[in-house]
C-alpha cells in the first residue's frame, strides 16, 4: 500500500473525502501491457511478439500473438530459422502477432483503430494493418529499422497515411501479482 493509498484508507476508516488512487496506468501503458502479456502466450524460442488493437472508445478489440497456424502443431513445425534444409525455417510458417490480432477481432472491422505491437511491422503485416483500416500503429521496439522490409512498411504506412510511433514506457516494469492480499486493499467497514 503507498502512502496515498493509506491516507485513503484512514479517511475511509474516518468518514473523509477520499481522493482517487495514484500510480494507476494510462491507456498506452495498458494497451501495451496487454499486448507484451500476450507475446507470453508464444511458443517461439527466440522472438515473442504480442499485439492489441484498440478502436476509438479505448475497448480492446483484438489481442494476438506471433504462433503457428491453426492445425499446424507447435510440436511439430520447426522453430528454428537456421537450418540446413530451407523446408525448415520457422519463418515459412509463423503468423505474426499483428495478422493474428486482426483474425481475432471481435467487432465486424478494425476499421480507424490504433494497434499496439512489440516489434514494428514487417512489410507483410504493413500490408495487412493497411487493409484493414487500422489507422495508428504504435511499437516498443523498431530494432530491425535498418532492414528492407521494414523501410518498405514506412514507405507503405507514410503513403497510406498510417500513422506509427514508438511508445517510451515511464516505467520500466508493470507488475502482475496473483497474490493479492485483499484485505488490505479493500475498504474497512
Ligand atoms: N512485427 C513482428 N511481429 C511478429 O510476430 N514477429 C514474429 C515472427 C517470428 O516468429 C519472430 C521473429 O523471429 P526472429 O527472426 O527474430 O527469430 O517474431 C516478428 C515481427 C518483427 O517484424
Ligand atoms: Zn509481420
Amino acid at each position: 500500500m503507498d502512502l496515498v493509498e493509506k491516507i485513503n484508507d484512514l479517511c475511509l476508516q474516518t468518514n473523509q473525502t477520499v481522493t482517487k488512487r495514484e500510480g494507476y496506468i494510462d491507456w498506452c501503458e495498458y494497451f501495451m501491457a496487454v499486448a507484451v502479456l500476450a507475446a507470453k502466450r508464444s511458443k517461439d524460442p527466440s522472438c515473442q511478439v504480442g499485439a492489441c488493437i484498440v478502436n476509438k472508445d479505448n475497448i480492446i478489440v483484438g489481442v494476438g500473438y506471433n504462433g503457428m497456424p491453426i492445425g499446424c502443431s507447435d510440436d511439430e513445425f520447426p522453430w528454428s530459422k537456421n537450418t540446413s534444409s530451407p523446408l525448415d525455417n520457422k519463418h515459412l510458417y509463423v503468423c505474426h502477432a499483428e495478422v493474428n490480432a486482426i483474425l481475432n477481432k471481435n467487432s465486424s472491422d478494425v476499421k480507424g483503430c490504433s494497434i499496439y505491437v512489440g516489434l514494428f511491422p514487417c512489410n507483410e503485416c504493413a500490408k495487412v494493418i493497411i487493409q484493414s483500416g487500422i489507422k495508428e500503429v504504435v511499437y516498443l521496439s523498431d530494432k530491425n529499422a535498418h532492414k528492407i522490409e521494414y523501410i518498405a512498411s514506412k514507405r507503405m504506412f507514410d503513403s497510406a497515411k498510417v500513422i506509427y510511433r514508438q511508445f517510451i514506457p515511464q516505467r520500466s516494469k508493470i507488475e502482475i501479482n496473483f497474490e493479492v492480499d485483499w484485505e488490505l486493499t479493500s475498504p474497512k467497514k
